[in-house]
């Protein structure tokens, strides 16, 4: 798992909702607060001194009575059970912490010392923090954060708007064999800019729990189908040796000013050439994106016809008697393909007169 599942995974568990969420708000309600590790390995018992051993069932009531004793509680997360409270942690003083006050230096000790969250409320700050390795997360307030979420959704719709357009747009240029590399380089940089702002919804709505469940369905309704589209786009014109996981991950690296550099993005997806010429290159599908549309149509039927005819534009000029060579065609489903092909380019054709119009 790494960190960013990680976060996810313990953040999930502090969502507003939560028994151990409403527990921590209890802390603070009740003018308190709290050092609470979760976990309770051998790692973690050893640098636990005195206080209390328990074996109970977790509850919010039970957190906040014993976070009015002063030290740690003691967490095991995998049965929910409260292990130890009153605890004096003691992690190693030399691990540098730039926290002030003795609670969340000691917190963040714990945290870099044994991988283990470690979540500090603050009773002078009323503020809940998480530790997690060596980062702190202050867990904001569901209020705030849905205002924030409601946000983003918005940015995420109309980015997806934008997107629709360039991916639409390209969709005509491919059927009048006109495609450059800035067309496809656009739609590759506008489906990034998705994913992002995508992701950041994610991570809020993890945050908000139960409390982000409309915007959750909102956001799934904007990203669906959004992963199956990104990567039929990026194969449709990937070179044969290039990999669809690197150029995804060269994506993910580039900063927000990277990510607005066209030729930067044609470069990634495996365009050959220097400087801004090279959004001029013309570029051909291989028609994956085209095929996609024809319902049922098996994977290995359209590895098989986009090995056979190596460009959207000699597809698109095929016969049914010639789809029916290829093994798994029989006329039926050469009829469908065929007709599919040609209704797309019909399609584009009736979009393009009605937005001249
Ligand atoms: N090593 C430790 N082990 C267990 N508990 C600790 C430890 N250090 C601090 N605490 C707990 O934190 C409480 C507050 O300590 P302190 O006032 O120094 O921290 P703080 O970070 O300023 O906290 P706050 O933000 O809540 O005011 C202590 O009374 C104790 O309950």
């Amino acid at each position: 798992m790494n960190d960013a599942q990680r976060f996810r995974e313990v953040i999930t568990m502090l969502a507003p909702g939560t028994e151990l969420r409403d527990g921590l708000d209890r802390v603070i309600r009740a003018h308190a607060g709290a050092l609470v590790v979760l976990g309770y390995e051998d790692h973690i018992k050893r640098i636990c001194s005195d206080g209390f051993e328990f074996d109970i069932d977790f509850s919010a009531t039970r957190l906040r009575e014993l976070c009015k004793m002063d030290g740690a509680v003691i967490i095991d997360p995998n049965k929910w059970r409260i292990r130890r409270a009153n605890v004096q942690l003691l992690p190693d003083p030399s691990i540098p912490t730039t926290e002030s006050g003795m609670r969340h230096r000691t917190a963040h000790r714990v945290a870099v010392q044994s991988g283990n969250p470690v979540i500090a409320v603050s009773h002078s700050l009323r503020a809940i923090s998480l530790y997690l390795g060596n980062k702190r997360y202050v867990l904001e307030d569901p209020e705030t954060l849905l205002t924030r979420a409601s946000l983003a959704i918005d940015t995420l719709e109309k980015y997806r708007i934008r997107l629709n357009e360039v991916s639409d747009s390209l969709t005509t240029m491919e059927i009048d064999d006109m495609v450059t590399a800035r067309d496809v380089a656009l739609v590759v940089q506008r489906q990034e800019m998705v994913r992002r702002v995508g992701h950041e919804v994610s991570d809020m709505l993890i945050q908000l729990g139960e409390h982000g469940r409309l915007l959750k369905m909102q956001q799934a309704e904007l990203m669906r189908g959004f992963a199956v589209n990104r990567s039929l786009l990026i194969r449709d014109y990937m070179p044969d040796e290039y990999s669809e996981e690197k150029i995804v991950n060269r994506l993910g690296e580039l900063d927000d000013a990277e990510l607005l550099d066209l030729s930067l993005v044609a470069r990634i997806i495996g365009v050959n050439g220097m400087g801004s010429e090279i959004l001029e290159i013309p570029l051909s599908a291989r028609g994956l994106r085209m095929l996609a549309r024809i319902p049922r149509l098996p994977a290995h039927i359209v590895e098989a016809i986009t090995r056979r005819w190596g460009t959207l534009s000699e597809l698109l000029e095929v016969s049914t008697e010639e789809l029916m060579e290829i093994e798994g065609v029989g006329p039926g489903r050469a009829q469908i393909i065929h007709d599919s092909l040609e209704q797309v380019v019909e399609n584009s054709a009736l979009e393009r007169i009605s937005s001249h119009s």
